[in-house]
């Protein structure tokens, strides 16, 4: 049987008392792709929040990286995060030091003791990017779509389970979109899940691959006609 990376079983998700998607069913597998798109305000950054625990699941089932997420304390956390690499829109990078110690802040907060090896680790994620000789640059040094790059770096540091990037190009015009793209989809190659989360319609051409859709506050697959 295929490893199962995330379920959802009649999910509900609110923000506060405001339903925002509801009988969400959804199986994502080891090595997939897949696409969130949804108009603006259709709920996909509060699915994401839900996935990565930052909005509560208090109704249905799910589970992620073989958490339970609808009985996860808040102490777990840090753990489920760990299994997971988050990519953002405007990239979260820290601004006050240079890519390479972006990198060791997050391994030592996450637990990393030995300094070569966290070094070593860091020079592995950024050639992973193609950003290696790029380690001593400040996050206002780069360009976004650099900016970007290192965060993927930082989203792989410790190996995760499943990525979920949300709108990582929406601040990124279009050729640098599809540069880190490619990045994401080299990523995925490698046997790495992801779920994206975007308004681009371009890249799901460009793409093609499992789309899923927020709308009407349901979430459903939706099949992609080729252009
Ligand atoms: N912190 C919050 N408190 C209350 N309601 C919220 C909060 N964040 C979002 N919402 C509401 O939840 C609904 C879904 O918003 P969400 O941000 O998930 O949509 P989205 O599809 O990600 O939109 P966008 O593409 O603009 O980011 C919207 O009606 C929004 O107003």
């Amino acid at each position: 049987m295929a490893d199962v990376i995330l379920e959802l079983k009649n999910a509900s998700i609110f923000q506060r008392e405001n339903l925002v998607l509801s009988e969400v069913n959804l199986r994502v597998e080891k090595g997939e792709f897949v696409y969130l798109i949804g108009k603006t305000g259709s709920g996909k950054s509060s699915f994401m929040k839900t996935l990565y625990g930052d909005l509560p699941l208090k109704q249905g089932e799910g589970s992620i990286v073989e958490l339970d997420l609808r009985t996860l304390k808040e102490k777990e956390i840090p753990g489920l995060r760990r299994k997971l690499g988050i990519v953002f829109q405007d990239f979260k990078l820290l601004p006050d030091r240079t890519v390479n110690d972006n990198l060791l802040f997050v391994l030592k907060a996450t637990g990393w003791k030995d300094k070569d090896a966290m070094q070593a680790r860091a020079e592995e994620v950024l050639e992973k990017v193609d950003m290696k000789t790029k380690g001593f640059k400040f996050p206002h040094q780069l360009s976004g779509g650099e900016q970007q790059r290192v965060a993927i770096a930082r989203a792989l540091l410790n190996d995760p389970e499943l990525i979920l990037a949300d709108e990582p190009t929406g601040n990124l015009d279009p050729q640098t979109s599809v540069e880190v793209m490619k990045v994401l989809q080299e990523i995925n190659k490698t046997g790495r899940t992801i779920l994206m989360a975007t308004h681009d319609y371009a890249l799901l051409l460009k793409y093609p691959s499992k789309t899923l859709k927020c709308d009407g506050s349901k979430v459903f697959e939706v099949v992609q006609r080729s252009v």
